[in-house]
């Protein structure tokens, strides 16, 4: 087989030596140029695997050298090389296609699990099957958009912030740019942050030693070396207190971790992907989320799209979810007839495809015959919130006269009866959905006698 070719550029020549000599030492073929030019002639003349580059050179920016190839060397993967604290940099060659950062001083650790996970991806191995894992169904142009979007970024090292509504899939397509990419035999180590007590947040992202608190009995591992050669999703980002946000920020510019109460620095080489149901710009304004990890974390956002946006892909999803449950309950798979179909396109999904989800698990069980009719499908009764917001001002009006309070608590409580219908009476889930805490909804449910 044929050595791999790894193209240092870099004006200093200690630096370059230096990756040289260690670069070498794994088998690898290494050419060195000291500045823009020399790098494009050679990237013109041979088949570069790996490009590392100084951001800061004599003749220009080794962005450019990024965007050039880009342009031209598709296939060759691109790592810049920043000085210890130029996030901004780090993060423009990022988002200009570079597929992973080094700081500097170059720790030679960091830079061979760098140059490993690039020949990796180069020789496109290992792929997972995705076939028999998660899948991101959907035939819309906005699935197809994601999907297509979803590979390109599963060859980027580049945090990645999945943003959408609860239930619609953010998940799902966190694992898959893990699966598709060339981490995907490493774990994926998913986390909700909001899931996590306070005072436990630290020593569940880092780990600790024993003994350096009370309830410290053995040494630990934190999720960033859990999930080290992989993914760390961190789900709920939004809910993390303001305390662990500057420490994980700190990791992250760092790639490096220290346990509760140990002076050792443990080099991690982590992915990150987040995602949050609420708004993370806003939170950024209101001030409950550091504007500096959100631009460190926000590298390149991806939507996933509501269900109400791809709605002609609910009878494929509906269908998909029936065959799963047959062969898991092993039976035959129920069949959903006209009515029923219709009734669930013209659902608004506020639950997304989870709530689709639980929907159809509801009406598989309910239903007779193996058919199922829409009363199976028990859709909550969208009569009120039909009205609120339609062209029907005065009728409005009339409803809430002489008693606007009365009116508007109605509606309150007709929104919680679907939500945590919708949720299958999942009181977390239902607070998520409506933009609440877990204690505003427990507050609501018992102003109004919920059971
Ligand atoms: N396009 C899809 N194809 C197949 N299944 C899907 C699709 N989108 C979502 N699902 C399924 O819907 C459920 C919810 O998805 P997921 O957990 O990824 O949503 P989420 O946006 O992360 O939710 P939350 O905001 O509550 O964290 C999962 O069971 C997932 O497998």
């Amino acid at each position: 087989m044929t050595k791999k070719t790894v193209l240092i550029v870099d004006d200093e020549p200690d630096i370059r030596e230096l990756l040289d000599i260690t670069i070498g030492r794994m088998g690898v073929h290494t050419e060195s140029v000291g500045c823009v030019r020399d790098a494009l002639a050679l990237l013109g003349e041979q088949a570069v695997h790996l490009c590392l580059t100084d951001i800061r050179l004599p003749d220009g920016s080794g962005i450019d050298i990024v965007r050039h190839i880009q342009d031209n060397n598709r296939d060759t993967a691109v790592a810049v090389l920043t000085a210890y604290g130029s996030t901004e940099l780090a993060v423009e060659a990022l988002k200009a296609g570079a597929f992973d950062f080094i700081n500097k001083p170059v720790s030679i650790e960091q830079l061979r699990n760098t140059v490993t996970t690039a020949l990796r991806l180069e020789s496109g191995e290992p792929r997972v099957d995705s076939s028999s894992h998660t899948r991101l169904l959907g035939e819309t142009p906005v699935i197809r958009q994601l999907r297509e979007q979803i590979t390109k970024l599963a060859r980027s090292q580049a945090p990645v912030y999945i943003s959408g509504e609860s239930g619609s899939g953010k998940e799902v397509v966190a694992r898959l740019i893990h699966a598709n990419g060339p981490r995907s035999s490493a774990p994926f180590v998913p986390v909700n942050c909001g899931a996590i007590p306070g005072e436990l947040v630290e020593s569940e992202f880092f780990g600790h030693v024993k003994g350096s608190f009370t309830g410290a009995y053995d040494n630990k591992e934190g999720l960033f070396e859990a999930a080290n050669g992989g993914t760390l999703f961190l789900d709920e980002v939004a809910d993390l207190p303001l305390n662990m946000q500057v420490k994980l920020l700190r990791a992250i510019q760092e790639k490096a971790v220290r346990r509760i109460g140990s002076n050792q620095e443990i080099p991690v080489d982590v992915r990150i992907l987040s995602a949050t149901h609420r708004d993370l710009a806003k939170e950024v304004a209101a001030e409950h989320f550091r504007s500096d990890l959100f631009y460190r974390i926000n590298v390149i956002e991806v939507q996933v799209p509501s269900l109400r946006e791809r709605g002609s892909d609910i009878p494929l999803l509906a269908r998909f979810m029936l065959d799963k449950l047959a062969q898991s309950w092993g039976i035959e798979a129920p069949e959903l007839n006209p009515s029923a179909l219709e009734a669930l396109t013209r659902y608004s999904f506020p639950g997304n495809v989870r709530e689709l989800e639980n929907i159809i698990e509801r009406a598989a069980t309910l239903c007779e015959n193996n058919i199922i009719v829409a009363a199976d499908l028990s859709l909550p009764d969208s009569s009120v919130p039909a009205t609120v917001g339609a062209d029907q001002g005065p009728s409005l009006l009339g409803q809430a006269k002489g008693d606007i309070e009365g009116y508007l608590a109605g509606i309150e409580q007709h929104i919680l009866r679907d939500a945590l219908s919708a949720n299958d009476g999942n009181k977390t889930e239902t607070a998520h959905m409506l933009g609440l805490t877990f204690r505003q909804l427990r507050y609501k449910l018992q102003k109004y006698n919920f059971d």
